[in-house]
């Protein structure tokens, strides 16, 4: 686990909730900013990045990339030119992200079926801009590996103001899987895609089951690089520690480091290890705090010695009153015992111990048999992604079996809801450190043109609860499913308010229309008050989980 260096340890105030005070995020805030500045160390660095020569700026803006995008992208650019958007014919949506709609498209110079990732931007939010064109310099910066999304190309158009992200277009989401060879075969192709990116510098961060996909020739890629970052394996470089969706973060994350590496992925890949054999997320916490208890309860609580030593901002306030010792072997007696030595492994408390991807494929689950099957011999389960996206709206495609289950009741779960939006808040925050952290350093405003959607945070998390069942590793799930159904008409809100939930789907044509003109950006008049958002989404989340307790004590007092 990374120690914390520095001003990390001024972090305090965590309450036990789960919440983070203004200045805990204030500190995050300046160490994504350094976070940000290493991006740029790692643009700057000739082995890395070809860099922008004086004058090729000016000819990518004349081979028709938007001014905005050169300017925080242009050495990615470089060698690219915009697709046009009246060569794709866009399909049937989907799916649908926190930030983003996905068509299937039809690219109709190549005459082949593609995904269209069709990004949101707040209105008059030129930061979000710069955080998706982060996406873009990773995504290039990865190239072409058969277990990672390739970004074939970028499509922008003038009259919705929207950027499009093309890819492969995949078939399937990463489902519960029964076969061993089959989850060996899927385990190496992760690991596969997850060394590549590591060795390329670049930390996913976001691994998780409905992040991998799948095409028809049984092909895992890796996909959802938005919360990624360049990381340097020495760790010298601060990062934020708010990041990977909450059932998969490890728990240095959760005790605040922010040095860490390629382990934060690793322990991903063991929570996906385990929900690929059992059908569900292993470790559902809704709370940070909760999460950390979760982890805790099933791989054990650290020594006194580890707990000394540790350095780390909320170390002390999570530290758990009595030890847990480790029972991953017992709760996970039905599954093959290399299944359970490998997630041993990657899931170690200690970062160190869970070694790299490279290291996790010559592991004895992958050379005992049974062997990994071949991805062609891969059974094409249907539904298809189209047919997926409608399922969604009824029971979420990673827990069909479970939500037939009669006993399961969904109710809403304001805790979970307040985790979202904290994930959504955490994003935007990102996003706006940004700015201000550029507008600080250069004195200079964003200027380029504004991609405005109208559209923001669309996901809600629905909790269910069930009987508990004989494994004593989850007793809850929360599902997340798109607020939209396929048409676009709103199903349910959930308790947290949506900022702004306009879907476009009527903007089907913007694909057709013309070519990639871009206006100047109106510029950032009013420097953003970071302050006042942290204050306002601690707020929140410190109401929801004060409601949630209520509904507790009131629901106990009935029975
Ligand atoms: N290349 C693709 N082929 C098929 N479907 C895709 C593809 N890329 C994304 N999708 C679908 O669209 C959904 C949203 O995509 P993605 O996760 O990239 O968006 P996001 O806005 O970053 O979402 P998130 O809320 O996970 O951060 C995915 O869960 C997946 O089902």
């Amino acid at each position: 686990m990374g120690s914390s260096h520095g001003k990390s340890s001024t972090i305090r105030n965590r309450s036990v909730e789960g919440t983070v005070s203004s200045d805990v995020v204030e500190i995050c805030v300046a160490e994504e900013k350094e976070e940000i500045l290493h991006t740029r160390r790692w643009k700057l660095n000739p082995r890395l990045s070809r860099g922008v020569p004086k004058g090729i700026e000016g000819e990518l803006v004349v081979a028709g990339w938007p001014n905005w995008l050169v300017s925080v992208a242009g050495d990615t650019l470089n060698g690219w030119l915009p697709r046009r958007a009246d060569t794709f014919e866009k399909l049937d949506k989907i799916g649908q992200g926190t930030y983003s709609n996905v068509y299937k498209g039809r690219d109709l110079l190549l005459n082949k079926v593609v995904a269209l990732k069709k990004v949101r931007f707040d209105n008059l939010d030129p930061e979000s801009v710069k955080f998706m064109a982060r996406e873009i310099i990773l995504l290039r910066r990865l190239g072409d590996h058969p277990n990672v999304i390739k970004l074939e190309g970028v499509v922008t158009s003038k009259m919705s103001c929207s950027l499009y992200l093309v890819f492969d277009c995949m078939e399937y989401d990463l489902n519960a899987i029964q076969e061993q060879e089959e989850i060996k075969c899927y385990m190496n192709q992760l690991l596969k895609g997850l060394d590549h990116c590591h060795s390329r510098g670049i930390l996913h961060r976001d691994v998780k089951t409905s992040n991998l996909l799948v095409n028809k020739d049984g092909i895992l890629k890796i996909a959802d690089f938005g919360l990624s970052t360049f990381f340097d394996p020495e760790q010298s470089i601060p990062l934020t520690s708010r990041i990977v969706t909450l059932f998969y973060r490890p728990p240095e994350l959760l005790l605040g480091s922010n040095y860490y590496g390629v382990g934060v992925d690793l322990w991903g890949v063991g929570c996906v290890l385990g929900e690929l054999f059992t059908g569900k997320p292993i470790m559902p916490g809704r709370t940070e705090v909760e999460q950390l208890h979760k982890i805790f309860k099933l791989c054990g609580s650290p020594s006194d010695d580890f707990w000394q030593k540790i350095k780390l901002p909320n170390a002390e306030m999570l530290k758990p009153i009595e030890p847990y010792r480790r029972i991953l072997h017992t709760t996970f007696h039905d599954l093959p015992a290399a299944a359970v030595g490998l997630m041993d492994t990657l899931l170690s408390i200690r970062a160190e111990y869970r070694g790299t991807a490279a290291l996790a494929l010559q592991n004895e689950f992958f050379t005992t048999e049974p062997f990994a099957c071949d991805p062609s011999s891969l059974p094409q389960c249907p539904p298809s992604k189209e047919i997926n996206a409608k399922k969604t709206e009824i029971e979420g495609s990673r827990v069909r079996s479970y939500a037939r289950d009669k006993s399961v009741r969904a109710v809403p779960a304001p805790e979970a809801n307040a985790e979202l939006k904290s994930n959504i808040d955490r994003r935007q925050l990102i996003a706006h450190s940004e700015t201000w952290n550029r507008l600080e350093k250069t004195n200079e405003y964003v200027s380029g043109g504004v991609i405005n959607e109208g559209t923001n945070s669309s996901t809600f998390f629905q909790v269910s609860s069930r009987k508990e069942g004989s494994e004593n590793y989850t007793q809850r799930e929360i599902r997340k499913e798109p607020i939209h159904d396929i048409k676009g008409k709103k199903k349910w809100s959930g308790p947290l308010p949506v900022p702004s939930d306009k879907m476009h789907e009527s903007d089907g044509l913007d694909l057709v229309e013309d070519d990639q003109y871009f206006g100047p950006l109106p510029s950032a008049s009013k420097p953003i008050d970071v302050d006042r958002i942290i204050r306002e989404h601690d707020r929140q989340i410190q109401e929801s989980v004060e409601r949630a307790k209520q509904q507790k004590k009131l629901a106990k007092a009935r029975y």
